[in-house]
């Protein structure tokens, strides 16, 4: 198969409504989702507590595509079988949560899921150096992990458009997230991201009743995204 760069939308199930998960997964997914953005949060590595694996694999069955992970959470190698058998795709997970960064992404493919390596804001590109052949994506964050709403931090994309030159022509996405709206999606992909998440910017608005709303905020953060490609 070969690689897709073209821009994927995940959104970020943490602006969802909790009590109507499922719903909200096949909801998003009609509505032109790429991915599914699953957000486990742990009260220690980030100060807020969200699900584990036992909830992503009840949602699971409401997902199509790609169910993909970012565990902000420390240690992450006891929870990697259980993110497995709950049917994860790509499983992120932080390059500041442990020491051993590279034993974690080693262990992610052993149990058959895509690695992908998170960097907090303040952690530089060169982090990253050492691991491109043992990744998948890379995650930038794009705010502080631990909440939805906040707002883009612009100096990112210098790492971004240095993680972009580092992959070369290696098959590995590079992921955006927090704060994407209409307003930061093209200069995120104009700096070299293809897969933008976005949690507030798609839900904000809309249900599993209202889907349609969700459907208009994807296709807005898509457009806009594009549009960036194909600027200067
Ligand atoms: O990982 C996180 C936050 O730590 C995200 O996935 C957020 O859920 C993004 O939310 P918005 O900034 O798009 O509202
Ligand atoms: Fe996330």
């Amino acid at each position: 198969m070969t690689f897709d760069r073209t821009i994927k939308i995940a959104p970020s199930i943490l602006s969802s409504d909790f009590a109507r998960l499922g719903e909200e997964c096949r909801a998003i997914e009609a509505q032109g989702a790429d991915w599914v953005h699953v957000d486990v949060m742990d009260n220690h590595f980030v100060p807020n507590l969200t699900i584990g694996p036992g909830v992503a694999k009840a949602i699971r069955p409401h997902i199509k595509g790609v169910m993909d992970v970012h565990v902000m959470i420390a240690p992450v190698d006891p929870l990697i079988e259980a993110f497995a058998e709950a049917g994860t795709d790509i499983l992120t997970a932080h390059a500041e949560a442990g020491p051993h960064i590279h034993r974690t992404l080693q262990a992610i493919r052993a149990a058959g899921m895509k690695a992908g390596l998170a960097l907090n804001p303040g952690t530089p590109a060169e982090a990253a150096a050492p691991l491109l052949d043992s990744v998948d994506l890379i995650l930038a964050m794009t705010v502080n992990p631990g909440f939805g709403g906040q707002a883009f931090l612009e100096p990112v994309l210098d790492k971004v458009a240095a993680l972009r030159g580092m992959i070369g022509d290696r098959p590995v996405h590079i992921q955006v997230d927090g704060g994407i709206d209409t307003r930061t999606a093209g200069r995120a992909a104009a700096s070299g991201a293809d897969v933008l998440v976005a949690g507030s910017a798609v839900f904000r608005g809309g249900s599993p009743d209202a889907a349609q709303v969700y459907g208009d905020n994807i296709a807005a953060i898509r457009s806009a995204a594009e549009a960036g490609l194909t600027v200067g």
